[in-house]
């Protein structure tokens, strides 16, 4: 008799080379962070290479949005360095782009236009004084990331009009229009139907392939375990545990998340 596994095993996506002699695209060294008296982020080290996913677990508090916050400059570090590498050398561009669960469109404009938006930080002035100035050939950069996310029959439609899963993928084509080598992405699926977030990792997973580094903070153990090649675990502003993405246990996964005590007391 033939016994189906009632779990699809999931797929063993070979794993971008990360050992030595490789340059990660985002480095993350001694990473500290506070607010005011508080420090969020002790010594935080984590290295995204091009190529890869890698899945940020770890329970609300622990300074995972920080993380990611640090690396735009959202948010100031008090100590450590963040160094990205790749992507354009000319003009002022940033080089990590990211997308939040808010997904922060500008609903009564068209898509496309919010996808233009993300070109904002390498225009001139005079460009991007009005989105009316964006010009012929950012259009047809923008229409291409829209058609990378498989948006572009959507283009000249008011952003309000798509669904939050297809907003989504709008908020990563503003990305990729950044022209940024990493991608950080804050909990891209949180607000999405099951479907439509695996249908964004899926994206995520594809961007990695053609040689973006991604890092996005995940609420779904399983899902991370699917869509990224490594995962990291971020325990009260430390990195607990780094391992492939296969090799997550579901004891590593329990100690992770386990209930904080109400007196505050650790
Ligand atoms: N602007 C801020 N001012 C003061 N404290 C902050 C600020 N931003 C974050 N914090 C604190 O830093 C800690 C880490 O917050 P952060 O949002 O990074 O956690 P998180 O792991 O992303 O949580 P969640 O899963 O709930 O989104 C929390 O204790 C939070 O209250």
């Amino acid at each position: 008799m033939t016994v189906t596994p009632a779990v699809k095993a999931p797929p063993r996506t070979p794993i971008p080379a990360t050992g030595p002699g490789t340059v990660p695209a985002l480095s993350i060294s001694g990473l500290r962070t506070s607010f005011g008296d508080r420090t969020v982020l002790h010594d935080v080290d984590l290295d995204v290479h091009a190529g890869e996913v890698v899945g940020i677990l770890g329970s609300n508090g622990s300074g995972k949005s920080t993380m990611l916050r640090c690396v735009v400059g959202l948010t100031p570090v008090d100590a450590g360095t963040i160094t990205v590498t790749g992507g354009p050398k000319e003009g002022h561009v940033s080089k990590a782009s990211m997308v939040f669960q808010q997904i922060h469109l500008v609903g009564r404009r068209s898509v496309l236009d919010n996808v233009c938006a993300g070109a904002l930080g390498r225009l001139s002035l005079r460009q991007s004084w009005s989105t009316l100035a964006f010009g012929r050939e950012l259009r047809e950069e923008a229409m291409g990331c829209l058609d990378r996310v498989g948006l572009a029959d959507r283009a000249h439609d008011r952003a309000d009009r798509l669904s939050g899963g297809q907003q989504q993928r709008v908020a990563i084509a503003r990305a990729l229009c950044q022209r940024a080598p990493v991608l950080l992405a804050d909990e891209p699926v949180s607000a999405l139907d099951p479907a439509s977030a695996v249908t964004v990792m899926e994206l995520l997973q594809s961007l990695a392939s053609d040689g973006i580094a991604v890092a996005a903070v995940l609420h779904q153990p399983d899902l991370a375990r699917r869509h990224c090649h490594r995962i990291v675990g971020l325990e009260q502003g430390r990195i607990t545990f780094s391992c492939a993405a296969f090799d997550l246990d579901d004891d590593t996964v329990t100690a992770l998340y386990k209930p904080a005590p109400l007196d505050g007391s650790l």
